[in-house]
């Protein structure tokens, strides 16, 4: 995260130097303060997301009919995490926008461009493990930023954020996947997102094709979020230094 770095800089002075400096501690304490805000809000969603599952399971007995429910809130709170891409892009979260961009990019396809399109998997099994995943991790993630940036991160937060992944992650990606692979029918069947031949633009697109490709880059890139994250826990929680290659 981007730091009030240049501590000690006198704020007054008068030269060049000295004002950047000052604008620099200003940028730095603006950022973590909007940053502090961002993550509240985000851990704050995530738990009413997590609440509005549980009462609906407990009242109902079934998970059917439980995306419907919560399908707005789930929206909201992911598509908001674009900001995350934003936040490294302007540098004050320092950490790669690439494998930020892959896994916000990712989710936001999962929940507008399969789950909220395709309206007859959205009962599948497939839709509650990724659902159920997704909400642990967020939960985890974001009061564990929101502690840190607080300067009191309680430890078990700090474990459950690099240890939680282990399992959640290729638990997240099956659900994932499997939601895709139960998609394919319908998508087939009704062309959905599908661009055929002849029309005036003279190209074609196949959106069942297009799905069978974003399932197999999971196969080259999952392992790269994955490791990124194995990394992640080695330094945060060992205390190592791993220099990682630049974007
Ligand atoms: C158009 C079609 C697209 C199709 C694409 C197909 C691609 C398929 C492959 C993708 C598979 C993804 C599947 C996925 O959706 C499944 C799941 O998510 S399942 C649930 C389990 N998931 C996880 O556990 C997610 C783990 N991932 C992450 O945590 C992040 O997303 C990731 C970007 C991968 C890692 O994060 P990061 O590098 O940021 O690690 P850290 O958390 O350790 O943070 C590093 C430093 O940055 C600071 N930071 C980051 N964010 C914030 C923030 N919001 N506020 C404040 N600070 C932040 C953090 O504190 C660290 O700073 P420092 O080192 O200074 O302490």
């Amino acid at each position: 995260m981007a730091s009030s770095e240049e501590d000690g800089a006198g704020g007054g002075g008068g030269s060049l130097e000295e004002k950047e400096k000052g604008r620099k501690r200003r940028l730095g304490a603006l950022a973590t303060a909007w940053l502090i805000g961002y993550n509240i809000a985000m851990t704050a969603g995530w738990l009413v997301l997590a609440i509005a599952m549980a009462r609906f399971y407990m009242q109902k007995g079934t998970y059917k009919g439980l995306y419907k429910t919560i399908q707005k809130t789930l929206k909201f709170f992911q598509t908001f995490a674009v900001l995350e891409v934003v936040h490294c892009a302007v540098g004050i979260v320092h950490t790669s926008v690439l494998v930020t961009g892959v896994q916000v990019s990712s989710r936001i396809f999962m929940v507008w461009f399969i789950t909220h399109s395709i309206k007859q998997i959205q009962n599948e099994e497939s839709v509650i493990l990724f659902l159920v995943v997704w909400t642990v991790t967020e939960i985890t993630r974001y009061s564990f930023y929101t502690f840190n940036l607080l300067n009191h991160l309680p430890y078990f937060i700090k474990w459950a954020r690099y240890n939680f992944f282990i399992i959640l992650y290729p638990a997240g990606v099956a659900g994932e996947l499997l939601t895709i692979y139960a998609a394919l029918p319908y998508v087939k069947k009704t062309g959905i997102f599908s661009l055929r031949l002849p029309n005036k633009y003279n190209v074609s697109f196949d959106y069942y094709y297009f799905l069978i490709i974003v399932m197999a880059s999971y196969i080259p890139l999952f392992p790269q979020l994955y490791f990124h994250m194995l990394w992640q826990r080695r330094k945060v929680l060992h205390g190592e230094v791993i220099v990682e290659k630049d974007d």
